[in-house]
């Protein structure tokens, strides 16, 4: 489960969260038409296909700078680019990682998240056993050097995976060293000062909500 805040009164248009958690959903499926070398592709087909309403996807696809033609619908391709170029996964976004344990390590070795636009440039952690390593590409330093080094990272993203017990006091120092978007992988529900982008992700929360989900479907018996 996963939720964004941006605590700015002063913000200009927030998009709706729903929204531009479908558009990701569009991306992947116009990356199956354009490898089966599919050129055009109507909302009707994308609906079909991926069980979204028609006028929703259309609705959805009027925040970007591209039209559909009539009776032929979507040009895959520059959709494609349109969509990467809106979710912000074509720039590349530099990010330090706090906390490099099970999960940390995890993301720091996962290639994938560079094709969305997040380039982790450094892992920090408090244990001296740590310091010094090069996981998965990328050095792991203590976090007795962290305000000296953040400068130079040119990071705008923080990545939280410490225990939930240290999460606030480490927000604290990522947003007081300068950062102002933190990825919140701990269950704590860490608080930002106003200004602060956070996005909480936490794959326990969505165990929760399946359980329930099969507990119903166990209790009322349906196959
Ligand atoms: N969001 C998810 O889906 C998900 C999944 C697994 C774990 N988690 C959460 O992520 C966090 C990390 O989990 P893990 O399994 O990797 O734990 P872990 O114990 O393996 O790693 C935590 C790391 O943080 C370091 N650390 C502790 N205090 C610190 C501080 N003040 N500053 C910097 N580094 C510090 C530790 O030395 C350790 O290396 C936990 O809060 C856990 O609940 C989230």
């Amino acid at each position: 489960m996963s939720t964004t805040q941006t605590n700015d009164k002063n913000s200009q248009y927030v998009f709706p969260e729903p929204t531009i958690r479908r558009l990701p959903w569009y991306l992947a499926y116009l990356g199956r038409l354009k490898d089966a070398g599919v050129e055009y592709v109507s909302s009707t087909q994308i609906s079909k296909d991926i069980n979204v309403d028609s006028s929703m996807i259309a609705k959805d696809l009027s925040h970007l700078n591209i039209k559909g033609k009539t009776r032929i619908g979507y040009h895959v391709a520059s959709l494609e680019h349109e969509l990467q170029e809106f979710l912000g996964f074509k720039r590349l976004h530099n990010a330090v990682i706090i906390g490099t344990g099970s999960l940390g390590s995890l993301l720091l070795q996962d290639a994938g998240l560079y094709d969305y636009g997040l380039r982790i440039v450094a892992g920090f952690d408090v244990d001296p056993s740590k310091e010094g390593s090069v996981i998965g590409g990328v050095p792991v330093y203590g976090m007795d050097s962290f305000e000296e080094r953040l400068p130079g990272l040119k990071a705008e993203i923080g990545v939280i995976t410490v225990p939930a017990n240290c999460a606030q006091q480490v927000c604290n120092r990522i947003v007081d060293a300068g950062i102002h978007a933190l990825w919140n992988f701990t269950p704590f529900r860490i608080t930002v000062p106003e200004g602060i982008v956070i996005q909480n992700t936490s794959i326990y929360a969505h165990l929760a909500v399946m359980y329930n989900r099969l507990d119903l479907r166990n209790h009322t018996g349906k196959e």
